[in-house]
């Protein structure tokens, strides 16, 4: 019977036919006509996509061996990106190359964290959604948070500002607001791009080229940041900012960037969310003479 509703009618048959040679009066007879009356239903096989042995190895803090030598990682000191950064150079650990995702660390203190909060506290909390077939928002277990969105004008979301825009370099003109969100234990979002390559939102130019994520807490365990393509796991460290393009600079999306927020286990995690728009950054982040938007073609799912 279980066959016969999963999708294989011809498995369902081949073992009735067997039970009813050997006992022609058993009961099976009523599964027969039952299953005579019936259209079998769809085989609902779930296929698991490449990455997704990768996804739950990498949220345990495993990766896979790297192929090449001669790792170029490293963690610096950066005081010239801008002025801003002269006295108190930038930490910067650089965690993938092409696509480079860094990590920023102690860019907000624990008591910036706790104005961001009070200012989140002011707004409504609403469970996250993802973008449905449409573009519009849908609540899917896929994706397990609640947020709101700050906007610049508070003192310290005016300093956050600042950060992304001396870091980043992009004009903060194509901005989101920031999107605070919280996962509890069981919290998590899978697998995502963060660009939207269809169905852009109507009121930003173009898609988002850039994530800036802040980490506003520890995770006592689970919560890390995965990059299932890269063989990337992030373990949450409060007050650090994680960056990376999500565009080739020829503004083609880059598939490689697919990543996700694994299941908290202990603890509760709050991040902070900047997404910034393409419109605007043409002469932050100019066009190389060549594209390279063909060196993430093979890892499109
Ligand atoms: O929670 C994380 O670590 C990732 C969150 C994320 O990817 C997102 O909000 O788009
Ligand atoms: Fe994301």
């Amino acid at each position: 019977m279980a066959n016969f509703e999963l999708g294989n009618p011809k498995k369902a048959a081949r073992l009735l036919s067997q039970i009813l040679e050997s006992q022609p009066t058993h009961s099976a007879q009523q599964t027969q006509k039952y299953l005579e009356s019936r259209v079998p239903g769809k085989n609902v096989q779930e296929t698991k996509p490449s990455w997704f042995s990768n996804y739950t190895r990498l949220c345990q803090g495993r990766r896979l061996p790297e192929e090449r030598s001669g790792d170029p990682l490293r963690c610096y000191l950066d005081g010239k990106r801008h002025a801003y950064f002269t006295l108190a150079p930038l930490q910067v650990e650089l965690v993938h190359l092409d696509p480079d995702i860094n990590v920023y660390h102690g860019m907000l203190s624990s008591k910036q964290i706790l104005s961001i909060f009070e200012e989140a506290d002011k707004e409504e909390m609403v469970r996250s959604a993802v973008a449905g077939s449409g573009g519009e928002g849908t609540v899917r277990d896929l994706r397990v948070s609640q947020q709101t969105w700050l906007d610049y004008k508070s003192p310290v979301m005016n300093s956050v500002g600042r950060i992304i825009q001396f870091v980043s370099g992009f004009d903060m003109a194509g901005a989101e607001h920031m999107q605070v969100a919280n996962y509890g234990v069981g919290g998590q979002y899978e697998p995502h791009p963060d660009y939207f390559e269809v169905n852009l939102p109507k009121n930003f130019e173009g898609d988002r080229i850039s994530t800036s994520m802040f980490y506003l807490s520890d995770v006592e365990q689970g919560g890390y940041t995965v990059f299932t393509k890269l063989n990337v796991f992030l373990p949450p460290v409060k007050g650090a900012l994680v960056m990376w393009h999500n565009l080739h600079r020829s503004l083609h999306v880059d598939a490689r960037t697919l990543h996700a927020g694994c299941p908290v286990i202990v603890g509760s995690k709050r991040i902070g969310n900047i997404w910034m728009h393409s419109g605007y950054q043409e002469f932050r982040r100019p066009c190389n003479l060549t594209s390279d938007s063909y060196k993430s073609l093979a890892y499109r799912d």
